[in-house]
């Protein structure tokens, strides 16, 4: 897992590694826009582009005067700078590259507050006017200067985070901030990236390292990590050689209506695919015929719930396509009462439980939710930003011993202890129906072959987001049906169990 920190630790890791590597800050800053041109370039690979870098006199646009030399080193042959002198505050690190700035063949001006702004003929827009250290919103002349360069509608590169962006705090919906197409970061994403807040600003962003101390940054309290492929190696576990399907435990999945069978057999299908040693479905009689000619391996009850023997089964899921009317209700009541093993709600399910806070309450410790974010709001209440969605469900958490999964482009997942886990597997290419219902599947799976919930939902999360990243780097489709995840996510796990 690697830690998420805030700006302040990250102003903390910089001065432990200047002190303790030991570098010189102007070499560290060196080394950060070296990390950012190697990047830069192969976006940009020709070097008859025509490049502004807009730098702040801060140490963003001390890492902007650097990027500019070190392009010109490069043969980039066309570049000026333009230094927005909205303060006349400058940092050491600032000056020093102003002066190794000056001599090289590098055309720059200066503007001040006042001065008319001038339009820019470049086809690539370096943002170095300011980073991390932002400490209040735009006003003024510079959030002018930001506007007139959002005008310009040009393919925009920031240098660490975009100009007027918080890295860590609420993003004010009416903040201005510089557009930016690619955001080149340093050693970690910031909170803010991974928020939808964030995405009317970055289209794109990527990490570079730039050699901080990574024991230091591991060592900074932080409750938000990010799942790294390392974890679901350690998580997942390679099938025994002596192993039966008793071994892999039995699911039961509880879901779907007459005409929305197709939710309970992704959900089913996920199941078995990812190594359930049985799968049965409780699903309405006339979603016999779909079950056993699409998943002749899944065995079936058909809509009698007296026949569940609730003792069979080691996990249980409900919710994807079960409707709310009174059976659904009855179904998910007899559940909360009678099963004694680890249970997902998705879908149905949650919005049952947002109607009915007596049935809320009567969720076992360490269930799982999966609730997309209208269902999260209608769970715990509306809410008007991703940074109150995640206090929230940390509280949550914590007080009903529950795992939340907060499904988006980078899942959320909030486990009892307070931590808060981001996803960063998936693509937008999934953002379809059915989605949800394979990921509840593969969870319900994982939890009948008796990993911990919080494990459960960690490596669900991150297996299912893998496989469609798979699938649409191998096929390069645009939307994912959802019935193509479930043998994918077979494959992804056969590559990421160690086999000896
Ligand atoms: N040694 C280091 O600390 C390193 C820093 N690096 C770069 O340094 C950046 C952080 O630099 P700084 O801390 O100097 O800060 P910035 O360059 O982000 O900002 C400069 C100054 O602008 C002022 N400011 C903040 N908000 C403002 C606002 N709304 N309107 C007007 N002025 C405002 C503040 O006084 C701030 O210190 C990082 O984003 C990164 O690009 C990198 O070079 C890596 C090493
Ligand atoms: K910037």
């Amino acid at each position: 897992m690697k830690k998420i920190i805030s700006a302040t630790q990250t102003r903390e890791a910089d001065a432990y590694t200047i002190a303790h590597e030991p570098i010189a800050s102007i070499d560290l800053m060196e080394r950060a826009s070296k990390a950012f041109v190697q990047r830069f370039m192969i976006e940009v690979p020709h070097k008859h582009t025509s490049i502004a870098v807009y730098c702040g006199t801060g140490n963003n646009g001390g890492d902007g005067l650097a990027v500019a030399r070190l392009l010109n080193a490069e043969k980039y042959r066309n570049i000026s700078v333009i230094i927005l002198q909205h303060s006349f505050k400058t940092t050491p690190d600032f000056e020093e590259n102003l002066r190794r700035l000056k001599k090289t063949s590098i055309q720059y001006e200066i503007i001040q507050d006042g001065m008319e702004f001038p339009p820019n003929q470049a086809e690539v827009i370096i943002d170095a006017i300011l980073g991390s250290g932002l400490n209040k919103p735009l006003e003024g002349s510079i959030a002018l200067w930001v506007e007139q360069l959002n005008g310009f509608e040009k393919n925009v590169i920031a240098v660490d985070i975009p100009t007027g962006m918080f890295a860590d705090q609420l993003i004010d919906k009416d903040a201005v901030i510089l557009k930016s197409d690619l955001v080149i970061s340093f050693q970690r994403p910031k909170l803010n990236f991974l928020l939808p807040e964030s995405s009317p600003f970055i289209k794109q962003w990527e990490v570079v390292d730039i050699g901080l101390d990574e024991h230091f940054i591991q060592h900074c309290v932080s409750d938000k990590v990010i799942i790294e492929e390392a974890d679901i190696k350690e998580i997942i576990r390679v099938r025994d050689n002596f192993s039966y399907k008793g071994t892999y435990g039995h699911t039961l999945i509880i879901a779907g209506q007459p005409e929305t069978m197709g939710a309970a057999l992704l959900c089913a299908e996920a199941s078995l695919n990812t190594g359930s040693g049985l799968t049965t479905a409780f699903i309405p009689a006339s979603g016999l015929t779909a079950l056993n000619s699409r998943l002749p391996e899944v065995m079936a009850i058909p809509d009698d719930h007296s026949k569940i023997d609730w003792k069979n089964y080691d996990a249980i899921a409900i919710g994807p396509g079960l409707g709310k009317n009174l059976t659904a209700k009855e179904l998910l009541s007899l559940t909360l009462q009678n099963f004694r093993g680890s249970i997902v709600l998705d879908a149905d399910a949650l919005n049952m439980l947002s109607d009915d806070q007596l049935l809320f309450n009567l969720l076992p410790e360490q269930s799982i939710i999966t609730p997309h974010v209208k269902e999260f709001d209608r769970l715990f209440g509306e809410h008007f930003s991703w940074h109150s969605r995640l206090i929230t469900m940390q509280e949550q958490a914590r007080e009903r011993d529950l795992i939340i999964v907060l499904k988006n482009r980078y899942t959320i997942i909030a486990t009892p202890n307070g931590s808060l886990y981001f996803n960063l597997t998936g693509t937008p290419a999934m953002a379809t129906g059915g989605s949800g219902d394979v990921l509840t599947g593969v969870i319900a799976s994982l939890l009948a072959q008796g990993y911990f919930a919080p494990q459960a939902a960690i490596a669900g999360v991150y297996l299912h987001g893998k496989a469609g990243c798979e699938i649409v780097r191998r096929m390069g489709i645009n939307v994912i049906p959802a019935s193509q995840l479930a043998t994918e996510i077979n494959k992804v796990m056969y590559s990421i169990v160690k086999h000896d």
